[in-house]
């Protein structure tokens, strides 16, 4: 009597505890690694994950490509299995050192497939060929922006992209490193109006791709002499060597965007950039003199 009532204790008891484990795991997973199966329901999937800083993703070239290949199968897996609607960042990188200016969606890019960007660009530009295969094999609801670079409040202060180096530079008394030659051109988009371009393609019924970005677009001399300007006019602007296949030119067409998705950026670099100085200040502990 005592010994199954002691075994029915033990296995209650076990019962309990694997369950809990396995919610801890499931939970551990969400935020653990897009490289393995998730197992959750949900209705929506915004898979942004891959690191999209150059210096990042080129530390380890593997896991990224892992990240955007096996990470987008997964996600498509997910989708597939509860019937999710699916939307993946892609990137401005797809358009390589585009020959076309400034980039409309069918331009199909100019990338070298075995440099040092590689796997980024080749690594997100599968993640779309896979998202289509889903789309048209089994019907999947996709969704695909490709992203041009974003800046604001919160992004990492030694992300290594150059709005955050900039500004971490100029807050700090630092010079300014402009890789060279400084004419190659980005168009920034605010942290703000990028969120809402997504939600709005996630939500439409559009399946993309879309060019999400702000079209303003500027010479990486004529960003550090404005975050000078702005932020600390004392600071020195240095040319550094630049890294291999550096894209010479970059600016979105959003026709497609303003008229499927009504959407347009709203916030211009010069208003832009003091908001990120603010969060950046506080975070370095660096008061406005
Ligand atoms: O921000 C983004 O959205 C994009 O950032 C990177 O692309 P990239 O445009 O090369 O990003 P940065 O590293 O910020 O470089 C932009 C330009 O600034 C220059 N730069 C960078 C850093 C620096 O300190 N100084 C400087 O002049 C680079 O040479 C490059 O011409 C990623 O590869 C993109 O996929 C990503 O979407």
């Amino acid at each position: 009597m005592f010994s199954t009532i002691l075994s029915l204790f033990i296995f209650y008891f076990l019962s309990i505890f694997l369950f809990v484990f396995h919610i801890l795991s499931l939970l551990i997973s969400i935020h653990a690694d897009v490289t393995e199966p998730l197992l959750i329901e949900v209705d929506q999937i915004y898979h942004l994950a891959c690191p999209a800083s150059p210096i990042f993703y080129k530390y380890n070239p593997v896991k990224t490509i892992k990240t955007n290949v096996i990470g987008t199968l997964n996600m498509l897996g997910l989708a597939k299995r509860v019937g999710a609607r699916i939307l993946l960042t892609s990137t401005s990188e797809v358009y390589g050192d585009p020959l076309v200016h400034p980039q409309e969606e069918s331009y199909w890019g100019n990338v070298n497939p075995i440099g040092v960007r590689s796997c980024y660009d080749e690594g997100k530009r599968v993640a779309e060929t896979l998202m289509f295969d889903y789309h048209r094999q089994h019907g999947i609801e996709i969704r695909i922006a490709r992203i041009f670079n974003t800046y604001g409040p919160r992004m990492n202060i030694d992300d290594g992209r150059v709005v955050s180096n900039f500004i971490a530079q100029a807050i700090r008394g630092e010079s300014l490193t402009v890789q060279a030659p400084g004419t190659q051109t980005r168009s920034f988009c605010f942290v703000s109006d990028m969120v809402d371009g997504l939600v709005r393609l996630m939500e439409g019924e559009n399946t993309g791709p879309i060019n999400i970005g702000n079209p303003g677009e500027f010479t990486m001399l004529e960003l550090a002499e404005t975050v000078k300007e702005l932020i600390n006019p004392k600071v020195e602007i240095s040319m550094v060597e630049n890294t291999p296949d550096d894209p010479r030119q970059r600016k979105p067409d959003i026709t497609k965007a303003k008229e499927l998705l009504g959407w347009e950026p709203k916030i211009k670099l010069r208003e832009g950039l003091p908001l990120m100085e603010e969060d950046f200040r506080l975070r370095l502990g660096v008061a406005r003199n």
